[in-house]
């Protein structure tokens, strides 16, 4: 049976919570509805920030010490918001929608110690909407021994699966991390986190032109690419490393940089991410015909270039290109997750987290 999902995702860039609706069984999607968006404020932000700093001393996912307490009571309210105005917007009844998809935000991401944490209080949330939520959808994947992340690979194999494409086809996400799925014909999912996505890049925007970000990637097409600071920050050993593997939002974070104007540390941290991206090439059983870019990297179009240089012959298209939502991707697979997970379907597999057997998860609120 088809169930209507609204799927949420507020994801590592801190930026806001995405929304969008989607009618799907967890196997195949009939409809993809809109989106929407409900962008931070500059005070919840800090309060992530701030929030996402303290939870590096977190030993249980459950404990809320700190600003983590009012930081959770800020999602649960953002994500209440990002509903109402989603569902008035679009004239939305509350009893056409089945359940919601709610990641919530993370604020720690540690799988060798089992640990990964997102907030936002579902039980809040679902009495707020007034429907049923699905939640936790990382935290069994990680007990078992997953690396508890990326969860969208089974959703761009749906999308992937009526594309029609020749040969393998690689997506690439590029949030505040970056991650890929690798699609060759129905029975090849493979999937990792591959670096640094846009995180690196909009701090250090942040921290020398007071921006949130480099829109379409304009300040890093006027600078110099430091080489060598690239040649040297590739030589980390997480790029060598095999899939599964799976990173925490501030795990580059350490990272000393060069002493850069803005437009020399632009270019150079968005050659990184693409740099990043493409050393998951020799990792791959074959290599990829069509490269299709999602999530907010898909807009800076220095990325863009520099992925199309670094991935050739491949085909490099935005998912927008394709008829697919770049912005709405990821909300969309926490509604497409959470049916599967209501039906008990896997929403992770030995090649995407390396847990050791396909693995189901999310809990449920009930309003
Ligand atoms: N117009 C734009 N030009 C350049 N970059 C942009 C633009 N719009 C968004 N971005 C980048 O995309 C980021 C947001 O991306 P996205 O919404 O995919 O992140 P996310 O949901 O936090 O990701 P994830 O959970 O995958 O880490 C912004 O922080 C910014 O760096
Ligand atoms: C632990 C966590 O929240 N990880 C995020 C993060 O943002 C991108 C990358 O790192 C990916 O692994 C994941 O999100 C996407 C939605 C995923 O699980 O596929």
């Amino acid at each position: 049976m088809m169930l209507t999902a609204i799927g949420l995702m507020s994801g590592t860039s801190l930026d806001g919570v995405d929304v969008a609706l989607i009618k799907t069984d967890g196997r195949r999607v009939s409809a993809l509805g809109p989106s929407g968006y409900r962008p931070y404020t500059e005070a919840e932000r800090g309060v992530l920030r701030q929030a996402l700093a303290e939870a590096a001393q977190l030993d249980r996912r459950d404990a809320r010490p700190g600003i983590l307490a009012e930081a959770e009571r800020s999602v649960t309210i953002a994500h209440a918001e990002a509903v109402a105005a989603f569902v008035a917007q679009h004239g939305i009844a509350n009893d056409s929608v089945d359940l919601v998809g709610f990641h919530g935000q993370t604020v720690l991401h540690r799988p060798a110690s089992k640990l990964t944490v997102q907030i936002g209080d579902a039980q809040a949330l679902a009495k707020a909407i007034r429907l049923p939520v699905v939640y936790d959808f990382r935290a069994a994947d990680v007990a078992a021994g997953g690396q508890g992340a990326p969860f969208v690979p089974v959703y761009h194999r749906a999308l992937a699966q009526s594309l029609g494409r020749e040969g393998p086809v690689l997506v690439v996400n590029i949030g505040g991390v970056s991650n890929v799925t690798f699609i060759d014909g129905s029975d090849t999912l493979i999937a990792c986190d591959t670096g640094p996505g846009n995180a690196l890049l909009d701090d250090f925007v942040f921290r020398t032109i007071g921006k949130a970000f480099d829109g379409e990637g304009k300040l890093a097409a006027q600078g110099q690419v430091d080489e060598a600071w690239l040649a040297q920050a590739l030589q980390h050993p997480f790029f060598a490393r095999p899939a599964p593997k799976s990173l925490d939002r501030n795990d580059f974070a350490a990272l000393g940089l060069g002493d850069w104007s803005p437009a020399d540390g632009a270019a150079t941290l968005t050659a990184f991410t693409a740099g990043a991206i493409a050393a998951i090439l020799p990792l791959l059983p074959k290599q990829p015909h069509s490269v299709v870019i999602t999530g907010g990297g898909a807009r800076n179009l220095t990325m863009m270039r520099m992925l199309r240089e670094r991935l050739a012959p491949a085909s490099v298209e935005s998912a927008d290109a394709l008829g697919w939502s770049a912005d709405a991707m990821e909300a969309q697979a926490f509604g497409f997750l959470a049916a599967r997970g209501l039906k008990g379907l896997p929403l992770s597999y030995p090649a995407t987290t390396g847990v050791a057997f396909p693995m189901t998860g999310g809990l449920l609120a009930r309003p």
